[in-house]
């Protein structure tokens, strides 16, 4: 199972830095959406001019206008671009097309999409490298949120998927053992007293659940 680390901070100096500190734990590198809303696509610029080795992830949560969005969020050295499950299947379409032309991949995000076993399935089908199972900063801050429902969502759709929804040292393992392909971490790490150690310990978290 891969590790992403999502630099939800504001900043291209900030993300650089957390960037910096965890990236030797990390396989794929993520700019948040504000970041990206705060500072532009030459946020990702800086992040893939710095870490060349890590497959770096554009939160762009597209929905509309597909194919023109990734491809900018590709031209600005993105590696993986996300496209929302909500939008239309022309959107997602879009961005696969220009996904292809750059032979990049696109991530549909399943936050706030009520039957996401269904759309995951159609969004692999439309072409999407993964899905990711995700349930919001919104969504978590209500009663009653529970890691486990994604968990069993993803499971049941037999695709690739990553797990995002404040997975954390407590819950690592059980993304790996759903069967994800990536586990996404934004507060746990970005929060952390320590964030290098704190990706130090999830990495060896699912280094132990491999052996
Ligand atoms: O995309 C996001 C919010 O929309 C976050 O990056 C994602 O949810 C991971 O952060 P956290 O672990 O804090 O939930």
């Amino acid at each position: 199972m891969k590790l992403q680390v999502a630099m939800d901070l504001l900043t291209v100096e900030d993300a650089l830095l957390l960037a910096g500190q965890v990236a030797e734990y990390v396989d794929i590198i993520e700019l948040g959406t504000p970041l990206i809303k705060a500072a532009g696509l030459s946020a990702v610029t800086a992040i893939k001019a710095a870490h060349p080795d890590k497959i770096v992830f554009a939160d762009m949560k597209t929905m509309d206008a597909g194919e023109l969005e990734a491809d900018i969020a590709f031209r600005a050295g993105a590696d993986l671009v996300s496209i929302l499950g909500s939008a239309d299947d022309s959107t997602i379409a879009g961005g696969v097309k220009a996904a292809r032309a750059h032979n990049k991949g696109i991530v549909v995000d399943l936050i706030g999409v009520a039957d996401k076993v269904t759309r995951a399935k159609e969004a692999r089908a439309l072409g999407a490298k993964f899905v990711e199972f995700h349930a919001g900063l919104d969504e978590q801050a209500q009663p009653g949120h529970d890691l486990g429902g994604l968990l069993t969502a993803g499971e049941e759709a037999r695709v690739p998927f990553s797990v995002a929804g404040g997975v954390s040292l407590d819950t690592i393992e059980s993304v790996q053992r759903a069967g994800a392909d990536v586990a996404v971490i934004g507060r746990s790490v970005h929060s952390a007293a320590d964030p290098a150690l704190e990706a130090k310990k999830l990495r060896a978290a699912i280094s132990s659940s491999n052996s």
